[in-house]
């Protein structure tokens, strides 16, 4: 399997890391526009085989596209992330082009990739790449959705003192403040999360989660990697591998929860051929408000892309 990771900043240097490290892949391309920042990190990550004990070769490169040819799966991560006091929406402008750009030279040597965007504003970003590989919803997919849920799992088990690994979480929505963690599908080794917490604290929880990127980059002066880079793998691993997991991710919806023409979060089914299934919940009145509130932003947002085309 070939995997191109376009951006070798802080999540694709990440992101193509864990794919070599868990040997996702055999064949990774990372591709920068900088020049020498891809091989290099890159060759680092090579040099790394013989302690990590890997053989996935990582191979860096400066614009070239023709070295990515026939990628199984691409990951764009390029483009600017926000400073301090900015939202991901103020990126727009920027990364529209950028993702554009990438998108166009990537169909052209990779017809039949799926594509996973990254950059920011996330859903709207994937829209772009959408409508510029004029690829099916099922191969043009967003990730954000396994990010934000790992971060309210996090928290979560830092409140109860337990393992992050028993709590499973869904959460829906747009890539930003309107997020919607949904508490009724949250469980802690079975147990509803409810039995387990009040709901004051639940509350504070669900509301850093939504400003959980924000969290970090007013922390780092840049917004994370070692996360959204982990989470972007995962998503490879499950096209590459086939494994039919359930997932929260960015895609296109075409009627579900009564939502059309909208990339947005939902839990699907990930395998080999992208979105296998979009799972559609039956969610209650307060939930689809939630919902609806999301959809909202994300479609405003979608047509400031419009205006700029
Ligand atoms: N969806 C999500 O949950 C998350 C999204 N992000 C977004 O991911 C993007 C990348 O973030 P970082 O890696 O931290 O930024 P970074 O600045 O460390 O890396 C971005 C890289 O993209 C490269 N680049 C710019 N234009 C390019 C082009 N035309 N072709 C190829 N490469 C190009 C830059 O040279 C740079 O190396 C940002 O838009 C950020 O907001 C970041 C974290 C989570
Ligand atoms: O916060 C940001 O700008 C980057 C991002 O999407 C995240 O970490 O959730």
């Amino acid at each position: 399997m070939k995997v191109t990771v376009v951006g070798a900043g802080n999540v694709g240097a990440t992101c193509a890391d864990i794919l070599a490290y868990r040997e996702i892949a055999n064949e990774i391309i990372l591709i920068d526009i900088k020049e020498g920042v891809a091989e290099g990190k890159a060759l680092d990550i090579w040099q790394k085989a013989p302690v990590d004990l890997y053989d996935s070769k990582t191979i860096g490169v400066t614009s070239d596209y023709s070295k990515t040819a026939n990628s199984d799966v691409v990951v764009i991560t390029s483009g600017l992330p926000r400073k301090p006091g900015m939202t991901r929406d103020d990126l727009i402008e920027t990364n529209a082009g950028i993702v554009k750009s990438v998108t166009e030279q990537i169909i052209s040597f990779s017809p039949n990739a799926i594509i996973i965007v990254v950059s920011n504003p996330l859903d709207v970003m994937t829209y772009q790449a959408h409508i510029t590989s004029k690829l099916p919803r099922t191969k043009v997919i967003g990730m954000a959705g396994i990010l934000d849920t790992a971060r309210y799992r996090a928290f979560l088990a830092d409140e109860l003192n337990v393992s992050p690994k028993d709590i499973q979480a869904i959460l829906m929505g747009g890539h930003g403040d309107t997020m919607v963690p949904l508490p009724r599908y949250t469980t802690v080794g079975g147990i509803p999360v409810t039995e387990l917490m009040d709901a004051d604290k639940l509350d504070a929880i669900i509301e850093r989660t939504k400003f959980g990127g924000g969290e970090l980059v007013k922390l780092m002066g840049t917004s994370a990697w070692y996360a959204p880079g982990s989470a972007a793998a995962q998503m490879v691993e499950a096209i590459v591998r086939d494994q039919r997991r359930v997932f929260p991710v960015c895609v296109k919806l075409e009627g579900e929860y009564g939502i059309d023409e909208c990339y947005l979060g939902v839990p699907v089914i990930l395998g080999k051929n992208g979105v296998e299934k979009v799972i559609e919940l039956d969610l209650n009145k307060d939930e689809m408000a939630l919902l609806n509130e999301s959809r909202d932003h994300v479609l405003e947002v979608m047509s400031v892309l419009d205006r700029l085309k």
